[in-house]
Parts: structure tokens; sequence; C-alpha cells
């Protein structure tokens, strides 16, 4: 049937693109992943520094997502803890598939590998990077990609189930209408990318893992971190 997107989805892509494109992490943050030498350690604080410096956009970028601010505020927090490193992955994913001509990508890349993670949580990390590359998502599809991660109903301790239910639902109908406008050829392309969400949770859990070898070896994270991950 001829797939229409209404007034009100229009507003809606805008509103969240706006807000994507807005929230972005300061010049200052990412140049250093480019200028600071190299060393486990070096890499572990740049990381370290970077994360902490994109959950401060998550969070800004949350507040604009519509109707985010209308649900119950402890479910909101439960939404950004219970959302935070998916959001991370794909955000890290996003940047990395851009092929930036200041060798931008391939430094992160090395520096996420060599940060004292064990090998065990690469394969999937960046069989996850690599898949993300794959879909040549457009920037509309990221936007909504990610609000949908962050509008999951069943992070824990979410109360209003059905309220954030509601809103995760207005966002799938219209990132299934864009993926049929946007990628006419390939009919599937819908399905993929909500595969990509059954990865993120799957990265989620070795995350947790990660977490505590970093923390066995006595790294340390900073305060906003460890008050989003529930750490120390
Ligand atoms: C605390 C640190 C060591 C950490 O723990 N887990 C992860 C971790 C890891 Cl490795 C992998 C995946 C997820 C996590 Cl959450 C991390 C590092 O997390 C990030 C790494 C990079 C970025 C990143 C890099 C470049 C960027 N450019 C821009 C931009 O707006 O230009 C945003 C941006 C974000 C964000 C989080």
């Amino acid at each position: 049937e001829k797939v229409e997107i209404t007034k009100e989805q229009r507003a809606l892509i805008k509103a969240i693109l706006d807000a994507y494109n807005r929230h972005q992490i300061p010049q200052d943050v990412t140049k250093k992943l480019l200028q600071e030498q190299y060393s486990a350690e070096e890499n572990f604080l740049l990381l370290t520094e970077v994360a902490t410096s994109q959950v401060q956009v998550l969070v800004e970028f949350t507040k604009n997502i519509p109707g985010f601010l209308s649900l119950d505020r402890e479910d909101q927090i439960a939404l950004l803890k219970g959302s935070a490193v998916e959001a991370m992955f794909l955000r890290s994913a996003q940047v990395l598939s851009e092929k930036k001509p200041s060798g931008y990508t391939e430094v992160l890349e090395e520096r996420i590998r060599k940060s004292g993670m064990s090998e065990e949580f690469m394969t999937p990390m960046f069989n996850f990077y690599k898949s993300i590359g794959e879909l040549h998502m457009t920037q509309e599809e990221q936007a909504l990609l990610t609000t949908i991660t962050i509008l999951t109903p069943d992070r824990p301790y979410v109360k209003s189930h059905e309220a954030v239910e509601r809103l995760q639902e207005t966002m799938l109908d219209v990132l299934r209408k864009l993926c049929v406008l946007q990628h006419p050829q390939e009919p599937q392309y819908f399905a993929r990318l909500l595969g990509r969400l059954t990865e993120l949770r799957t990265l989620h859990h070795y995350h947790v893992e990660m977490l505590t070898s970093w923390k066995t070896n006595d790294h340390k994270f900073t305060p906003l971190l460890c008050e989003i991950w529930d750490v120390q």
C-alpha cells in the first residue's frame, strides 16, 4: 500500500534530527583522540573522557525527544541508565563508519582496541561496528534508531511500561515508513535495523563484564559514569 509520512510525523523527524545534530561532543574532546600519545592507560583515560562527554550529550538529546519529559521522572532516569551503553555503542559505531579524511576513525578504533579490554569483547564489538557501517544509515535513521533504543520499555525499574511503549511505537512507525521510502530497493532494511537493536542487547551484557575486568585492573571511571553504570 502507499506509504505516507504524515505532517505530524515529518515534524517529529525534524525535531529528533535537529536535537541529534545539535548534541555532538565538543571538538576539544574529540581532538584529543587525535593528539594524545598511545598507551593502554592513555587510551583508557581518553575513552573515559569521551564516554563521559557522550553521556552528557545523550542526556541533552534525550530531553529533546518529544514526549520524553512528560514521562514519570524516575522512569526517565531508568531509561537513560538502561540505554546509555547501547546508545554509545550506536554513536561510536556511527562515528567509526564515517570514513573521515582526518584518520579520526582509525585512531578511535586503535584506542578502543588498545584500552585494556580483553580480546573476547573485541570480536563482537567490531563485528557490530562493521554491521552498522554496512547499513549506510541516513542521519534521520541514526537519530531515530538511537531514540528507539532509549525508549525501550523493558529496562530495569521502569514503572509505566505502557507509556514508554506507546512513545517507542510512535517512533518505530516513523522509522518503518522512512525505511520504505528511503530504501525502496531493500524491503528488509527496517527489519535489519531492528536486528541491530538485538545485537546491542548482547553487547550490553558484554559491557557489564568489560567494566568488571577494567575495575579488577584498578581502572578508574568518572563520577557520572559510575552513577549511570552503577559502578563502585
Ligand atoms: C569508560 C570508557 C573506557 C568506555 O567504557 N566502555 C566504552 C564503550 C566502548 Cl569501548 C565501545 C562502545 C560503547 C562503550 Cl560505552 C567506553 C568508551 O565509550 C565511548 C567511546 C567512544 C565514543 C565516541 C567517540 C567519538 C565520537 N565522536 C563523536 C561526535 O559527536 O563527533 C561522538 C563520539 C563518541 C563514545 C563512547
